[in-house]
C-alpha cells in the first residue's frame, strides 16, 4: 500500500510533475483506477475538474463530500458508465475510450441506486445475485450452473440474507435489499467493488450491521479494491483505509484516512465549522456551537 498523502502534496498527476502528459505514457501496473487531471463538463456546468487519483488493489477508499460535489459522477468514471470530457481514466490497466466498456464492466462490481431502479419487483432475491455472473438483472436461462447458485447463497448467506434468497425482491426492506445487491455485485468476483451510499435510508441497526458487514469484507485480503462513497463519517465501516474529500467537483484532500480524515479538512469539504470525534476505528461529527 502506498502512502501518497494529501491531494497537491505527493500524489500528483504527470501534468503536474511536468511529464509528458500523453495517455499511453502513464504507467498503470498494478493500478485498479487511475484518474489525470480528469474533468466532467455538462451543460457549461463542471461536475468534476482536475482530479487526480489512484486507487491500488488493496486499498478501501472512501470518497466523502456533501450533496452535489461530484462523488456519483466520479463513481460513474469508475464504474466506466461515462467517459471524462477532460483527462484520462484507466480502469484495471485499460483506458476508458480505448477499451470495450462491455468488457470492462463484468470486472467491476457496481451497488447504486440506479442499480436497485433496475431490478424487478417480483424478481427472486436468488436469481438478483445469480444473473448477475450473466451481466443482466433478472433470471433469463431456465437453469443457472449450480455452482453460480451455490455462490449466490454463500454471498447472501455471508451479508445476512441468506433466509431471504426465495423471496420477491420487492418484498425486501431497504437494508435487505442493500444486502442483496452488495451480493450481487459480488457475484462476478470483481476486481473493483463500488458502493454509492449503500447505507442511505437504513436506520441505525440497519446502517450499524451494514457497517459491520462492510468492515468484515474490508478486512478480507482476498476482497476486492473497494470505493465507498458516503456523506456520514459514521458510515465509514473499520477497515477502510483510504480518503477522498470532495466539494463542488474538486478534491479538497485525498490519501490515507488517518491523515486526511481531520477536522480541518471535513470542515472545508462540508463548508462548516465541524467537529470530529474517534472512538475507537469509528469516526463521528457534528457541528460546533
Ligand atoms: N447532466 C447534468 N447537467 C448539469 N448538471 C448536472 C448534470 N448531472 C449532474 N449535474 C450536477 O452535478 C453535480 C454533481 O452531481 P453528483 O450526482 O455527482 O453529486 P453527488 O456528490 O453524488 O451528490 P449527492 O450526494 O446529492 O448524491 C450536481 O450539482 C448535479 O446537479
Amino acid at each position: 500500500m502506498t502512502d501518497r498523502g494529501l491531494q497537491g502534496a505527493t500524489n500528483v498527476g504527470p501534468r503536474q510533475r511536468g511529464e509528458d502528459s500523453d495517455a499511453e505514457a502513464v504507467d498503470v501496473t498494478d493500478l485498479v483506477i487511475r484518474m489525470d487531471g480528469v474533468g466532467v463538463r455538462r451543460n457549461r456546468n463542471d461536475l468534476l475538474s482536475g482530479v487526480d487519483w489512484s486507487v491500488e488493489l488493496d486499498e478501501r477508499w472512501v470518497v466523502l463530500g456533501p450533496n452535489g460535489a461530484g462523488k456519483t459522477t466520479l463513481i460513474r468514471l469508475a464504474g466506466a458508465e461515462m467517459h471524462p470530457s477532460s483527462g484520462t481514466v484507466h480502469l484495471l490497466e485499460e483506458r476508458l475510450g480505448g477499451v470495450d466498456v462491455f468488457e470492462l464492466r463484468p470486472r467491476i462490481g457496481v451497488c447504486s441506486a440506479a442499480t436497485a431502479q433496475r431490478v424487478p419487483g417480483e424478481e427472486i432475491v436468488r436469481d438478483v445475485v445469480v444473473s448477475a455472473s450473466y451481466a443482466v438483472i433478472g433470471r433469463w436461462r431456465e437453469r443457472y450452473d449450480e455452482l453460480d447458485t451455490g455462490r449466490a447463497e454463500e454471498l447472501l448467506a455471508a451479508l445476512g440474507v441468506g433466509h431471504l434468497a426465495d423471496r420477491p425482491f420487492g418484498t425486501l426492506s431497504e437494508g435487505e435489499r442493500k444486502r442483496t445487491l452488495i451480493a450481487r455485485a459480488l457475484m462476478a468476483d470483481p476486481e473493483l467493488l463500488l458502493l454509492d451510499e449503500p447505507a442511505a435510508g437504513l436506520d441505525l441497526g440497519g446502517r450499524e450491521d451494514l457497517v459491520a458487514r462492510l468492515s468484515q469484507l474490508a478486512l478480507d485480503p482476498d476482497a476486492p479494491a473497494m470505493v465507498l462513497v458516503t456523506h456520514h463519517v459514521e458510515e465509514i465501516p473499520p477497515g477502510f483505509t483510504h480518503a477522498m474529500l470532495l466539494r463542488d467537483g474538486a478534491v479538497v484532500a485525498q490519501g490515507l484516512l488517518d491523515e486526511v480524515l481531520t477536522e480541518e479538512n471535513l470542515s472545508a469539504t462540508f463548508g462548516q465549522d465541524l467537529s470530529l470525534e474517534r472512538s475507537g476505528d469509528r469516526f463521528f461529527a457534528r457541528r460546533r456551537g
